[in-house]
């Protein structure tokens, strides 16, 4: 058994890390870390939690962190991996699931998240937790930046196009739609029930923090400058994202092809179902699973690709991909703790 601490236990993130790793045959959930609520049972943070055996919260000390636990998740909002994990890293491992250290540049971050970001030596030692994509990297990392909920969609989505070299790099349109929770927990006016409910709006046209995480990963895997058009839009309901993205190819291929390149990328993935042809995947048929579902299609009258992928922003997008690459870095079966099928309907 490996020993793990969760630092923003409080959190969605967090309070989801725990529902999983409470079921995985080789993690004891050792230690939870609190900023506001350090003394107190987490149970009084979540009554559902009431009767479920789990260490109370504690104050954030990184010595004592590091001493205390194998692996520490980081389940905070941006502006915290950034001071924590230098006092962390060369004594455990740790998983980022904040954006703190999934841009490779200092510059860019700091354009995109208006913080002040992550020492060079870390941003350069943290590795893209997207197992589909980099699950070697992963298996010897001790410090993983677990990707984005928006990224995590929208790369599984087209990253098997952009490797081919057939895909214009230049011409995507992201359009993605969340649910509320992947805004947090914490109570805002733009995420209020009555503001929200019945309502759909678009929100950091042109400015949302995903837009370089997306590209640069494009970019990596296509060996060309990638340019997207990302617009997020926020849906009245608790969890789940679909992307939407449209796209020109260089040169033509039939729709048999595309769906064919798309199940042999994703042939041995546990975690990720090709469609069929002319199924579109909707949020509940993965919600509270670690799976993307991905649908492509090829419109001849436009000569554009279309590709659908619906994921839930809390597991895939965040607390079940870093449980994933923890399996990956301990060398567990990489499913272990996530095998729950989607909660339907
Ligand atoms: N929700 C989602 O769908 C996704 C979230 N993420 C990222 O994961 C991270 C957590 O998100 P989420 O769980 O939604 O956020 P929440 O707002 O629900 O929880 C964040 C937690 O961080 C803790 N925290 C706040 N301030 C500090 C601080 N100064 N120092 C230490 N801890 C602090 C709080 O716990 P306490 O008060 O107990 O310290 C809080 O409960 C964020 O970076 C988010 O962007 C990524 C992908 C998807
Ligand atoms: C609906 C909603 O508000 N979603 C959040 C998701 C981003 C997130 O979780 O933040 P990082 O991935 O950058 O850490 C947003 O759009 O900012």
């Amino acid at each position: 058994m490996i020993r793990v601490g969760i630092v923003g236990a409080t959190g969605y993130s967090g309070v989801e890390l725990i529902r999983l790793l409470a079921n995985h045959p080789h993690v004891a959930v050792h230690r939870l870390y609190s900023s506001s609520a350090e003394g107190e049972a987490l149970a009084g943070v979540f009554p559902h939690l009431h009767q479920v055996q789990l260490p109370s919260l504690e104050a954030i000390d990184p010595q004592q962190m590091a001493d205390d636990n194998d692996l520490i998740f980081l389940a905070t909002p941006a502006g915290i991996s950034a001071k924590l994990t230098p006092q962390l890293v060369n004594r455990t491992r740790v998983i980022d699931l904040s954006g703190d250290l999934r841009l490779k540049s200092a510059q860019l971050y700091q354009q995109w998240y208006k913080k002040e970001p992550a020492e060079g030596g870390l941003l350069e030692e943290a590795v893209y937790g997207l197992p589909e994509w980099n699950r070697q990297k992963i298996a010897s990392a001790r410090l993983i930046a677990n990707p984005g909920c928006y990224p995590t969609a929208s790369l599984l989505g087209l990253l098997p196009l952009a490797e081919t070299g057939l895909a214009d790099m230049r011409s995507w349109i992201i359009d993605a739609k969340s649910g509320v929770s992947g805004a947090g927990r914490s109570v805002s006016l733009g995420v209020h029930f009555s503001e929200v409910n019945e309502s759909v709006s678009a929100y950091k046209v042109g400015k949302h923090q995903h837009t370089p995480e997306i590209e640069q990963e494009l970019s990596k895997i296509s060996g060309e400058e990638a340019l997207i058009q990302f617009t997020p839009h926020l849906i009245p309901m608790t969890r789940g994202i679909l992307v939407t993205a449209y796209g020109r190819l260089r040169s033509s291929i039939d729709a048999e092809q595309l769906q064919a390149l798309y199940e042999k990328a994703y042939e041995q993935e546990p975690f990720v179902r090709v469609r069929k042809p002319g199924s579109h995947p909707r949020t509940k048929e993965v919600y509270g699973s670690n799976y993307c579902d991905i649908a492509v299609h090829h419109d001849p009258r436009t000569d554009r690709v279309i590709i659908l992928s619906v994921i839930d922003n809390v597991m895939k997008g965040a607390a079940g991909q870093a449980v994933q690459n923890m399996n990956l870095m301990f060398g567990f079966a990489e499913t272990a703790g996530l095998t729950q099928l989607p909660v339907f309907p």
